[in-house]
């Protein structure tokens, strides 16, 4: 194994309420690598996302993206290699036009105009809405926001793409579609997800989450084979 890009090293993480969401969490993922995050509702999967760009940061426990610890003063570097894609794509679009939310992340980066518009119009075409540059953000389908909100990450070409739930609400045409970008795409990626189809189309190695630890780590062939992990994880039902 490569050494890790993303390293999770006795994670815990309480809410302010005093849910404890994380527990003493160990994950290693290696450059190039297509995880998929599965569990049931409330198993900690978007509590663990959110660590890996420092939105939250563990009350226990460190993160480290290539090495580099998630922390307030490294914010800016993470941020420009790990891409997190929430699964409400109205958490990450609030810009008037659909340009200005995928350029958003290029022009924090500092880059030229020209730099910007040419990742604008990339972005765009790899999800399918080239042309939406003048759209509403606001005024599109969910499917279509869901894609906006992919390509306003894309923008920013980050080395780790984590997704919350990426083939919620989209069509079939669109969910192949996605998976098919997804796999195109050369970069190291974490998919929340409980879509079976997707996980096993794009990710080789599949993490069960249960009650904030961690259940399984493993082949996803293997895994898919056990019914009890399947239940646990909630891609099956149980009975
Ligand atoms: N802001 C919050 N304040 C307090 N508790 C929270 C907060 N957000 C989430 N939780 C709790 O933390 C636990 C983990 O939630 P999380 O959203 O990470 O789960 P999840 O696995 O992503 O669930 P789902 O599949 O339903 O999206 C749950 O018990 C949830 O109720």
């Amino acid at each position: 194994m490569n050494d890790p890009v993303i390293r999770l090293d006795d994670l815990t993480y309480t809410y302010p309420d005093g849910r404890r969401a994380l527990e003493s969490i160990n994950l290693s993922i290696a450059k190039g690598e297509s995880v998929a995050i599965a569990g049931a509702n409330g198993a900690g999967k978007s509590t663990l996302l959110m660590h890996l760009n420092g939105i939250i940061h563990g009350t226990n426990g460190a993160v480290k993206v290539c090495g580099i610890p998630v922390v307030a003063a490294n914010l800016k570097t993470i941020r420009a290699r790990v891409g997190v894609v929430f699964q409400n794509p109205d958490d990450q679009l609030f810009c008037p036009e659909v340009f200005d939310d995928v350029a958003f992340g290029p022009i924090n980066m500092g880059l030229p105009e020209g730099e910007i518009k040419k990742r604008v119009g990339e972005s765009l075409a790899a999800v399918g809405l080239s042309g939406y540059e003048k759209r509403s953000s606001h005024h599109l389908s969910l499917g279509e926001k869901k894609r906006i909100a992919l390509a306003s990450v894309l923008s920013m070409q980050p080395e780790v793409l984590a997704l919350d739930e990426p083939s919620s609400n989209l069509d079939p045409a669109a969910k192949w579609g996605l998976i098919q970008l997804l796999k195109s795409l050369d970069v190291t990626k974490i998919v929340v997800s409980h879509d079976l189809e997707l996980i096993e189309a794009l990710c080789p190695r599949l993490v069960i989450m249960s009650k904030g630890k961690i259940l399984a780590d493993g082949e996803t062939c293997g895994i898919m084979k056990n019914r009890e992990l399947l239940v646990a994880g909630g891609l099956a039902a149980p009975g």
